[in-house]
């Protein structure tokens, strides 16, 4: 695999306490934000030390993860902090598909980290280089929108077609989705965004990566030492008008034999893939529920050990694609997304979020979410697909979740 890389020959890197800086976002300094923020904490970083582009192909992870290895392997690291996110890190996204060439890793110049009562600052480079800061961000002014690959009826005799294919019995659950154009006045500015996001979503990832913006309520991985975490979704309605509407459509989720089916695809396979990498594994029999600003969701808590070490990007490998935003089985239902989506997901719904020199990190699947560039963001949303899925249903179902990136452009 050949990777276009970025790169000084040795890192030099520094980590200092700080004194909590508040709020993450407000201190990027420039429109290219990486960021990965949940209730106010975790790393937002700008400029850039080092740079992988990783091509597709099913090793991308292992390649990213070799790559990293020697990065930080053969860095200088004077990190006093020594907790996750200290030190050198990279922010990364992986396109959804294996083919597609949209994965990118950046180690930042500057890291600023936030968590349990800690603060921290990482420079990685001189750190006297100069940064160009863009203050002040402003709010996207006269939107307008337009389709993307399908058209709302377009898409909805997709997901017509993806029910027939799974009642004929070739496969169970695919998750189809569908993109949408935003176009600005301006360029867009990413802190906008962020801000919007995690003042509405704040137990959401609020994440920003080359370009791509949005609030992912589900965890795909997290690793701290040998521990590991996870929260499953899938299964959604949206919430009600008031508290007794809320209760009503929760109970009606819970009976739902197609969301619990749905859901119980995604649990299984994020169990049967964790199982031989964990010395302890606990996955709930039942799942919960989860309730964001605009949707309620099924949520399976997953908690392990590790059996040997490995970095947090090896696990993703293993994880990558759940039948959350693929299907089951995997390989049927990628095809299926090829065929029917007629588009490139690039890395929507794809691996996102951050590793550290040790391998620990949170990468969270990156949904809810658009992709900027220029005065123009394109927006994602899908649904699962099981045999009793109503195309109509399913429709509203990908507005509703449309709605997160909307309010964040729209304000
Ligand atoms: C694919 C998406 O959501 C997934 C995550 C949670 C619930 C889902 C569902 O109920 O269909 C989807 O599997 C998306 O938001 O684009």
């Amino acid at each position: 695999m050949k990777l276009a890389v970025t790169a000084p020959d040795r890192l030099v890197v520094r980590t200092v306490r700080v004194a909590d800086p508040g709020d993450l976002i407000s201190r990027l300094p420039h429109p290219s934000a990486l960021a990965w923020v949940r209730h106010g904490e975790g790393l937002v970083g700008w400029g850039e030390a080092a740079r992988l582009h990783v091509p597709g192909g099913a090793g991308r992870f292992a390649a990213a993860d070799r790559w990293l290895r020697e990065l930080f392997g053969s860095a200088r690291i004077d990190d006093p902090v020594g907790v996750p996110g200290s030190g050198p890190v990279a922010f990364g996204g992986f396109g959804f598909d294996p083919k597609s060439p949209d994965s990118v890793l950046i180690v930042p110049r500057r890291i600023l980290g936030r968590r349990d009562g800690q603060a921290w600052l990482t420079t990685v480079g001189e750190p006297d280089e100069p940064l160009s800061i863009v203050r002040d961000p402003r709010a996207p002014e006269r939107l307008s929108w337009s389709d993307g690959a399908l058209t709302a009826p377009g898409w909805q005799n997709a997901v017509g077609a993806a029910v027939e294919r799974i009642r004929g019995g070739r496969l169970g659950k695919v998750v189809l989705a569908r993109d949408l154009y935003a176009h600005a006045a301006e360029p867009i500015d990413a802190r906008v965004l962020l801000r919007r996001l995690a003042d509405r979503y704040p137990g959401c990832y609020t994440f920003a990566h080359a370009g791509l913006v949005g609030a992912t309520p589900e965890l795909l991985i997290r690793r701290t030492g040998g521990r590991i975490g996870s929260l499953v979704l899938a299964g959604t309605t949206a919430r009600g008008t008031d508290d007794a509407d809320d209760r009503d459509r929760a109970a009606r989720l819970f009976a739902s034999a197609k969301d619990r089916q749905e859901h119980a695809y995604a649990a299984e396979m994020v169990r049967d893939a964790l199982a031989p990498l964990c010395a302890e594994l606990e996955v709930p029999a039942e799942p919960e529920l989860l309730r964001l600003a605009n949707l309620m969701h099924l949520a399976s808590p997953v908690r392990g050990r590790l059996l040997e070490e490995r970095s947090v990007l090896d696990v993703v490998a293993a994880l990558h694609p759940t039948p959350a935003v693929g299907g089951t089985p995997t390989d049927v239902a990628m095809d299926l997304i090829r065929e029917l989506e007629g588009m490139d997901r690039g890395r929507y719904a794809g691996p996102v979020g951050w590793i550290d020199a040790r391998g620990d990190g949170e990468w969270g699947i990156a949904l809810r979410c658009a992709e900027l560039d220029g005065t123009r963001a394109r927006l994602f949303a899908g649904c699962g697909i099981v045999a009793d899925s109503d195309p109509a249903a399913e429709l509203v179902e990908a507005q509703t979740k449309f709605r997160a990136m909307r309010h964040a452009l729209e304000g």
